[in-house]
């Protein structure tokens, strides 16, 4: 039986179904450029209202990713359908202008991906090297969003993270959680072979065990990211690296050890660097750094107004102060918007309290 004479479960032949798929596809068509055409449409309406600027909405783009979803049926999953309607839309909007996005580089890194996850594949990649350099090329900028890491579920807070933020004008205006599965990449034939093994200080820590059941005598050499890692270990047959998929491929390495993280659920969470906060989508967070002067049930007092309000806090983190020994400041997830009445009440009252209160952000909830 040749292939395009037979007949499926429903006795339509293949020629047949291929056809039907031939036709869904131009009507495909025909509704994603009608799509991008309205998307003009709005640029427009914007120009002539004088918004200056770039024309990107994150908490537009989370309204019609969650609105998709939500009506989704399936077959496909709610995954494929935010990746499928992310990737038109950042295609709509690179029609206006592609954004110029900054991330901590080079490329190959998970940051690279968190970037492409969230704004598409549209955009123009500012591949960085340092957190630092990411958040000066946004506040000079020379582009108008930028990606780094903030926090993974073994190897917590990326601390440089935080610190910058507290001094930067920037605001957080996305947020982004990714699995993360690191992979063992070489081009050694054997295990024994390996005398060093590169990777970002996370990756080493994140495979720790592995490591030392499987490496115990490889040195484990940390740099700058995982995709350099992956590019030293390329220009050496007695390296490895720990590192993602996207860099292993990059660099032409074998992955003849994967998945080899040691917290089967190791996930990260990123931050999308702005200028100016989203408005509210009804699905928010707000982050903001908070201190007190050090005295007994400083902090508590801080956060009463939060449970008065009846307001959720998703994290809470310490970080020592720049300004003096032994005084910290306080790190702090909220859900909502700082501009929803009792949000915007309690952080007025936490204000009274505070020494410092300084609003990093407030942004969509990430949809997955
Ligand atoms: O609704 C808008 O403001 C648009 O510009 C359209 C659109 C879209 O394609 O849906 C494109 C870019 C924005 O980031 C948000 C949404």
């Amino acid at each position: 039986m040749s292939e395009t004479t037979g007949a499926g479960v429903t006795g339509e032949s293949l020629e047949s179904i291929r056809a039907r798929i031939d036709g869904i596809d131009d009507e495909l068509l025909k509704l994603v450029n009608e799509r991008a055409r309205a998307a003009a449409e709005v640029a427009a309406v914007k120009q002539a209202a004088g918004e200056s600027g770039d024309y990107y909405r994150p908490a537009r783009e989370a309204q019609v990713l969650r609105r998709v979803r939500d009506a989704n049926q399936g077959p496909l999953s709610d995954e494929d359908i935010s990746r499928l309607f992310r990737e038109i839309m950042s295609a709509c909007l690179a029609l206006q202008r592609p954004l110029r996005v900054a991330f901590l580089g080079p490329e190959g890194t998970f940051t690279q991906e968190a970037a492409l996850k969230h704004f598409g594949h549209s955009i123009r990649s500012l591949p960085l090297e340092g957190i630092d350099a990411v958040f000066r090329e946004v506040e000079a900028g020379g582009a108008e969003y930028g990606v780094v890491p903030v926090e993974n579920s073994t190897e917590g807070m990326v601390t440089h993270t935080l610190d910058r933020l507290l001094s930067s004008p920037l605001q957080i205006v996305g947020e982004v959680e990714m699995a993360i599965v690191q992979n063992l990449a070489t081009r050694a034939t054997s295990l024994g072979e390996i005398r060093r093994v590169y990777s970002h200080s996370q990756g080493l820590a994140q495979c720790r065990a592995w490591l030392e059941t499987h490496l115990p005598a490889a040195e484990r050499i940390a740099v700058s990211s995982t995709a350099e890692a992956a590019r030293l270990a390329a220009e050496d047959s007695s390296a490895a690296a720990i590192a993602s998929d996207a860099a292993a491929e990059r660099y032409e390495l074998p992955v003849p050890q994967p998945s080899i993280q040691d917290g089967a659920a190791n996930s990260t969470r990123f931050l999308v660097l702005g200028k100016e906060s989203p408005e509210p989508t009804g699905e928010d967070k707000t982050s903001l750094v908070i201190a007190r002067e050090n005295r007994p049930g400083g902090l508590a007092g801080l956060l009463a107004p939060l449970a008065r309000y009846g307001l959720n806090m998703t994290r809470l983190e310490s970080r020592p102060s720049p300004e003096g020994m032994w005084e910290y400041v306080f790190f702090i997830d909220l859900v909502g918007h700082a501009e929803d009445p009792d949000l915007k009440r309690a952080l007025g009252e936490m204000q009274q309290l505070a020494s410092l209160l300084k609003i990093l952000g407030s942004y969509p909830r990430s949809v997955a």
